[in-house]
């Protein structure tokens, strides 16, 4: 009999405190050397699913499992979180999360540690894995001074360190830019040729062409649908988009954007908040961006674009008043404006929505320092977060934690709102929601600004773009 590396036969999952099952009846086969990816909208279980591939659940995330799911032999509920470590490599949604450590070379050097490996042996695997993903550059630095992307990147090269046979990759492209995420194409192709077996969860599905041998869909809990890559790459942006899934093909998207540029700012415009001759970063002996002249206009959308690592969080920062400038000016109405008069008038959507959850449940964190509650109602539905108001937050999904901050930023009312990331766990409906409710926002007055490597988010609802380089 064929053994399979993941066989889930009729797997089900309830969440420990709640009435219903949530995983019903998941049948999944997968092989050596096949790549799977899992989507489906946000919240439709594609981790709660991939958690019993990796030991995460039972053992961490408890719930009551009945039906049969084993990883190489290891079956979930039985075998120990220890046992899954060498052989499954895993890369959660928020990097944030899975850091043991502060430094990125003791972080990759973290799991062949703790099997007991000689330094010499050790030194090996990170140089090995760092030149794999080019990302030598990110050694030895300080894993809390890395930008978002830099982070899931070193995230990308811990799981791989053990060489492990099986990769679950949530979301792992969602912060990366094209050259990042060409180099994870890259090594997932060489895993593939090894033997490896690849689970990848996934929103934003034109990356994964090529690359991928099986879609599979989930919805509310179960495996609704599955296609060979052939079948899947024949279905229409439309046909996806009815199933709540992103488009395969951006192409046009890509061309559209660059076409919106902004070129250059015109001092004679109407831009609210300019930014003149401004030079950011942490330290005066090395700027992050310097001189730069930019302007952000009411009733638009400005989408802030760059490389990973440029400078976009650093500049949100510091636009929010959160950072200090190094040097420059900062103009609202045409008038000088400190930082902290700037952090009165803004809200910042963090790139990692875990950093500003901070109440007991959804409603009271969107209803914390609103100015609009009596939209509460409306803008949850939008959003799709109706029936979730008394959760904790930290109990939600990915994108749901994502759209609780985004809905906490809307309702706050504030003049100027940057959302760094917005949609990294976000859905095609979710997204197209997320824009409706930006072009609401429009209405208001407010200057917004969003950071974003995300092509069909940029393409679709940013008026301007702001292309640093
Ligand atoms: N500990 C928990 N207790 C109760 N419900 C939970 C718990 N963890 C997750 N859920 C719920 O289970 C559902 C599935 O969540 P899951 O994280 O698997 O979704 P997902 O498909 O990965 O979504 P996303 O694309 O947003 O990451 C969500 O509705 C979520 O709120
Ligand atoms: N607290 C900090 N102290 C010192 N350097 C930092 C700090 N935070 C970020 N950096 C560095 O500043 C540079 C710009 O980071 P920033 O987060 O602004 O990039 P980004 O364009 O938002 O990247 P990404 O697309 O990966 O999120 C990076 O090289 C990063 O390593």
């Amino acid at each position: 009999m064929k053994r399979f590396t993941i066989n889930s036969e009729n797997t089900s999952f309830r969440f420990l405190h709640t009435d219903d099952t949530f995983l019903k009846s998941i049948n999944l086969k997968v092989s050596s050397g096949e790549c799977i990816l899992i989507c489906g909208k946000s919240g439709s279980g594609k981790t709660t699913f991939s958690r019993l591939l990796n030991g995460i659940s039972p053992n961490y995330i408890e719930g009551d499992l009945t039906g049969h799911v084993e990883t190489l032999g290891l079956i979930a509920g039985k075998a120990d979180i220890e046992d899954y470590v060498p052989v499954v490599g895993s890369v959660f949604q928020n990097p944030k999360t899975q850091h043991f450590t502060t430094n990125t070379t003791y972080e990759l050097a973290f799991a062949p540690e703790n099997i007991g490996e000689s330094p010499n042996q050790i030194y090996k695997r990170i140089n090995e894995v760092s030149e794999e993903l080019d990302i030598k550059n990110l050694l030895n630095r300080d894993i809390f001074k890395l930008s978002g992307g830099q982070k899931q990147q070193v995230t990308m090269a811990a799981a791989n360190t053990l060489r492990p046979k099986v990769l679950i990759l949530d979301e792992v492209t969602s912060n990366l830019d094209q050259n990042a995420v060409e180099q994870i194409k890259k090594m997932i192709k060489q895993k593939k040729e090894q033997g490896i077996t690849i689970i990848l969860t996934e929103h934003r599905l034109a990356w994964s062409k090529g690359l991928v041998d099986r879609y599979v869909l989930f919805e509310n809990g179960q495996l609704i649908q599955e296609w060979s890559s052939d079948e899947f790459n024949q279905l229409t942006n439309h046909e996806l988009g009815q199933k709540g899934l992103r488009a395969m093909d951006l192409s046009k998207k890509h061309k559209k954007l660059l076409e919106k540029e902004q070129k250059s700012v015109n001092f004679q415009g109407s831009y609210l908040l300019q930014a003149k001759n401004l030079t950011i970063g942490y330290e005066k002996k090395t700027p992050i961006l310097s001189n730069m002249t930019i302007g952000l206009s009411q009733n638009k959308i400005t989408g802030i674009i760059g490389p990973n690592g440029v400078g976009k969080t650093t500049l949100a920062n510091t636009l929010t008043g959160l950072l200090k400038p190094l040097a420059g000016k900062i103009l609202w109405h045409g008038q000088s404006i400190s930082p902290k008069e700037l952090v009165k008038k803004s809200f910042l959507v963090m790139q990692d929505a875990n950093y500003q959850l901070f109440n007991e449940s959804v409603s009271e964190e969107v209803l914390l320092n609103a100015k609009y509650p009596e939209q509460k109602t409306p803008v949850l539905e939008k959003l799709n977060l109706s029936g979730l108001e008394e959760r904790h937050p930290m109990s939600l999904s990915g994108g749901q934690k994502q759209r609780v901050a985004i809905a906490s930023a809307i309702l706050s009312g504030k003049e100027l709102i940057i959302f760094d990331e917005p949609t990294s766990g976000l859905d095609y409906v979710n997204m197209q929601h997320f824009g409706q409710l930006l072009n609401m926002l429009k209405e208001t007055d407010a200057i917004i600004a969003i950071i974003t490597h995300d092509v069909e988010l940029t393409a679709d609802w940013c008026d301007e773009i702001i292309n640093l380089v």
